[in-house]
């Protein structure tokens, strides 16, 4: 997977629904204004494999299931998705290195054409509160390091971060990890369950190589116009 030269292809829209017609008309109206189409949980929890093929038809798909246990079930899981040849898949950091160590491994299967894999940090819905409620005492900027290092070092090819930590892990880990941002809203826009946020531009100039926006373009009453506004405003 190339890196973006810039512009629209550094955004990828997040196709959040459970409706796989509406999930393939918004794939077709904002293919032209984005570099590739996220099928996450709700899409493939109600359509499955099908709604990958539906959506790779218009961009090269981000399949972001966010995989989460035994390094030997997360090894069958990518092998089992090889078949739909995603560009990127997310796993959770958090399930270790060993984990880590076993997806790229299966990944590797594919050979030239395996997907990109992408390690979720600290989602950027939680906060420090919501992390303490989970045992982890630092600051989400210092677990967001913690983690990335150890996913890197266990094969990950790149990260999942919030926009307020991308330029921590580029001074870190320096160019190579690609580094995929959500939890971004155009200046005035709602930001929902989000907690860790930053405008497109900023996210871009802080070194994010892809953003992924989902309800500020999806619930908008002109989907692509959004996304193009959302393009139209990113550093090359
Ligand atoms: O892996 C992701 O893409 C992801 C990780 C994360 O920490 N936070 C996060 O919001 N996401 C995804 O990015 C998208 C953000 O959607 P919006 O909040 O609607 O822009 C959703 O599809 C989330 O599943």
């Amino acid at each position: 997977m190339r890196r973006p030269a810039g512009g629209a292809a550094r955004l990828i829209p997040a196709l959040d629904t459970g409706d796989a017609a509406r999930a393939e008309a918004l794939a077709a109206a904002l293919a032209p204004h984005c570099g590739l189409l996220k099928v996450g949980l709700e899409l493939f929890c109600a359509a499955g494999g099908a709604a990958v093929a539906a959506t790779a038809r218009h961009r090269p798909v981000f399949l972001d299931l966010k995989l989460h246990d035994i390094p030997n079930t997360v090894a069958g899981a990518l092998r089992s998705l090889l078949p739909l040849k995603p560009a990127m898949v997310t796993l959770h950091a958090g399930g270790g290195p060993a984990m880590i160590a076993a997806a790229r491994a299966a990944a590797e299967k594919a050979g030239a054409d395996r997907p990109v894999l992408l390690a979720v940090t600290v989602l950027t819905s939680m906060d420090a509160a919501a992390l303490a409620a989970t045992g982890v005492a630092d600051n989400p900027a210092d677990q967001v390091r913690r983690l990335a290092r150890m996913a890197v070092a266990a094969g990950a090819d790149g990260l999942v971060c919030s926009p307020q930590e991308a330029a921590m892990l580029r001074a870190d880990l320096g160019a190579a990890p690609m580094l995929v941002v959500p939890g971004v809203r155009p200046a005035g826009s709602d930001a929902g369950d989000q907690a860790r946020t930053a405008t497109p531009a900023e996210t871009v100039a802080a070194g994010a190589d892809w953003i992924v926006v989902g309800r500020p373009i999806t619930a908008a009453p002109d989907p692509a116009a959004a996304a193009a506004a959302i393009a139209a405003s990113l550093p090359g």
